[in-house]
């Protein structure tokens, strides 16, 4: 809640300052008013109380006094007729409007009863012939008992139509015997009996009213609830009809808030009663409170800008503590600028800005160095490091890249494999890549062209491994690995070469041999094996010596690789001894045609002279060839081969043999 008000509030910190101090002198002024107001709400309520009940009790008093003045009058009435009146009611209505002038303006109707409390006369008719017959009515048992005046209860009246109040007295003769009783009506509602007090009614929303003792409205300002009975749920009535007097707070009936005050009457034992609604009643302290909450209002605004204004002349030196860090952070200001010799939070504020930018100042600084000279190391390496990112786009590069592919460290960033080295480039390392992506260091070798000559590329792929194991990115190192290539390749082909003749040696025969099976063994092709040897060869050298042995040698090599077909490959096995593997010649007696005239060949081209450190030699060879039976070996391909070769010896050298397919 206090953080969603403060979200709300300004951003900037002398408006904030300034609508907390506002708003807590409007808290702290509202308050203390309305505490006060309180206070004196209750004051108040009590003194209204007490004055509403002392104006009820007077008005009580005053209805006493009016009412016994009704007894006294009818009782004087009463006396005053003459004793005939019983038996003559003529006389009686004509004594009785000689008096008029005394009763009319109070009365409905008088009534004379005799001693059974049959109606002897009537003043008023009211249009219906009804006899009154009063015998059990209160208003008429009570003075012939107590044979003094009485006031009965309000009841509507059947013969004048109207809620009346009956005021009796009894007819006494000369022995002090009620002879018979006066009865005058009065008209509630019009008589003014009630309405006289109605003056004393509490403010202008207040009103009294009137009620007996069994809870019957006499008198109320709604005209429905005459003679009514009264709610109880409300207005703490059922407390005064069980003898409460005083005054109370409570809820009337239609709900709204006042005060109640109850007296009752000590002639009739009715209950009076006022109502002042509370809303009226503390209508000034209501009035009271809006002032309170307008001042409150106007004093809280003339603090806010009271407090903005102070806030600010305070917080000047704090502004002035962000303008000299803004002038450090974009214009270049130097940081001494923060050194502040205020001895207050602010000037600590300053200081300690200073001392944590010098000393970040001097982190950067060692980090700049250690980074540059990492750079300078990794730059000046003859190899290629790299940080890979997710994405397998290039993060860091060093220097050799712009080297060997002319794009900067800076252009590097964000280019993938593809497009720095090509797709075919990008290919070959993928697999070495995945891995690293996988979490495992990889190696990878990539060959492709630099600056358009074909090189060789080796290198590591290293995972940049997080603490939850996930992989960030993957560091690479590769490094030109050409030359080694080209040495390796080279050593490999001199593994494979016999030095003397140039011709294939025995180990490349052997590799050759076995993958030329295969193949005519795949194709059903035809293959042949000659088997040379150069006829008494031993006597060369034991002649001539080794170095002569070895130009013959050398020559015989030349020409035996030019009787045979570039498919074809000759190899010297060891000494003076040689041989061909014969492809492409046909099948059946093709083949056999084909060889044979290979062989010929072969032994005819030896015949000629060699040229040697020694003159020319004659020199003959002796061929044995084969044809290769499918399914069979390189061994006893060879050691056919060879046999036919002993055979041509045995012939007499200088020729060949086809060795027949065992
Ligand atoms: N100059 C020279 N001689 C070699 C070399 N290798 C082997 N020899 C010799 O070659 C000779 C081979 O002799 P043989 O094939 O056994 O016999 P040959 O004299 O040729 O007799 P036939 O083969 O029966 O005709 C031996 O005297 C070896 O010392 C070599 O690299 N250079």
């Amino acid at each position: 809640m206090l953080k969603r008000g403060l979200r709300l509030m300004p951003a900037n910190l002398k408006l904030r300052m300034a609508c907390v101090a506002a708003v807590l002198v409007f808290v702290a002024t509202l308050l203390v008013t309305l505490s006060t107001l309180a206070v004196a709400e209750r004051g108040m309520k009590s003194v209204i109380g007490d004055q509403q009940y002392a104006m009820l009790a007077s008005a009580a008093s005053f209805m006493d006094d009016r009412i016994v003045a009704r007894v006294a009058q009818v009782e004087s009435l009463a006396s005053s007729l003459p004793p005939a009146v019983l038996t003559q009611p003529e006389m009686a209505r004509r004594f009785f409007e000689a008096q008029a002038p005394i009763w009319e303006h109070e009365y409905l109707n008088l009534i004379l009863l005799d001693a059974r409390g049959q109606q002897v006369a009537s003043v008023r008719s009211f249009g219906n012939e009804r006899r009154l017959d009063a015998a059990g009515r209160d208003y008429f048992e009570r003075p012939m008992a107590t044979l003094r005046g009485f006031m009965s209860q309000p009841f509507f009246s059947r013969i004048s139509e109207r809620q009346v109040v009956i005021v009796s007295a009894p007819l006494l003769d000369g022995g002090g015997n009620a002879t018979g009783v006066l009865t005058a009506s009065m008209d509630l509602q019009a008589s003014g009996f009630l309405r006289q007090i109605s003056a004393l009614k509490p403010g202008a929303s207040g009103y009294l009213f009137l009620m007996t003792p069994d809870g019957t409205m006499i008198d109320h300002p709604d005209p429905l609830r005459m003679l009514q009975p009264i709610g109880l749920q409300a207005s703490g009535l059922d407390r005064a009809l069980h003898g409460f007097e005083g005054w109370i707070e409570a809820v009337g009936l239609d709900g709204r808030e006042s005060i109640f005050a109850y007296q009752r009457l000590r002639t009739t034992g009715w209950i009076l009663g006022a109502r002042y609604p509370t809303e009226e009643a503390f209508a000034p302290l209501a009035q009271m409170r809006r002032n309170a909450i307008y001042g409150a209002t106007g004093l809280a605004l003339a603090s806010g800008v009271l407090a903005w204004a102070l806030v600010f002349r305070l917080l000047a030196p704090l502004q002035r503590l962000r303008d000299r860090i803004r002038a450090i952070r974009h214009d270049g200001a130097d940081i001494a600028v923060l050194h502040d010799t205020r001895r207050d939070e602010i000037g600590e504020l300053g200081n300690a800005f200073y001392q944590l930018m010098a000393e970040r100042e001097n982190a950067e600084g060692l980090r700049t160095a250690s980074e540059k000279r990492l750079r300078l190391i990794t730059d000046n390496l003859p190899v290629l490091i790299a940080y890979l990112d997710r994405d397998r786009r290039f993060r860091f590069g060093n220097a050799t890249f712009e080297r060997w592919f002319g794009v900067t460290p800076e252009r590097l960033v964000g280019m993938s494999i593809a497009q720095l080295m090509g797709e075919d480039a990008a290919r070959q390392g993928a697999e070495g890549l995945d891995g690293a992506f996988a979490g495992h260091a990889t190696t990878c070798q990539m060959r492709l062209l630099i600056g358009g000559a074909p090189r060789v590329l080796e290198g590591v792929y290293i995972p940049d491994l997080q603490p939850d194991g996930s992989v960030a990115g993957v560091y690479a190192l590769k490094h030109d690995m050409t030359h080694v290539k080209d040495v390796e390749e080279q050593l490999s082909r001199l593994a494979r070469i016999d030095t003397l003749t140039g011709l294939a040696n025995r180990r490349s025969f052997n590799e050759t041999l076995q993958q030329a099976l295969a193949r005519a063994s795949r194709h059903g092709r035809a293959l042949a094996l000659a088997y040379l040897d150069v006829d008494h060869f031993k006597r060369v050298n034991d002649s001539y010596g080794h170095g002569v042995g070895d130009e013959v040698l050398k020559e015989f090599g030349e020409r035996l690789r030019a009787c045979v077909r570039a498919s074809d490959l000759p190899a010297r096995l060891s000494g003076d001894e040689f041989v061909v593997i014969l492809e492409e010649i046909g099948s059946g007696a093709e083949a056999e045609h084909t060889v044979a005239k290979i062989a010929g060949k072969i032994v005819a081209a030896m015949r000629a002279p060699f040229a040697t450190g020694a003159g020319m030699l004659a020199v003959s060879a002796s061929v044995g060839v084969v044809l290769w039976r499918p399914g069979q070996g390189e061994d006893a391909l060879l050691a056919a081969a060879d046999g036919a070769l002993y055979v041509a010896k045995a012939n007499g050298r200088d020729g060949y043999v086809v060795g027949a397919a065992a």
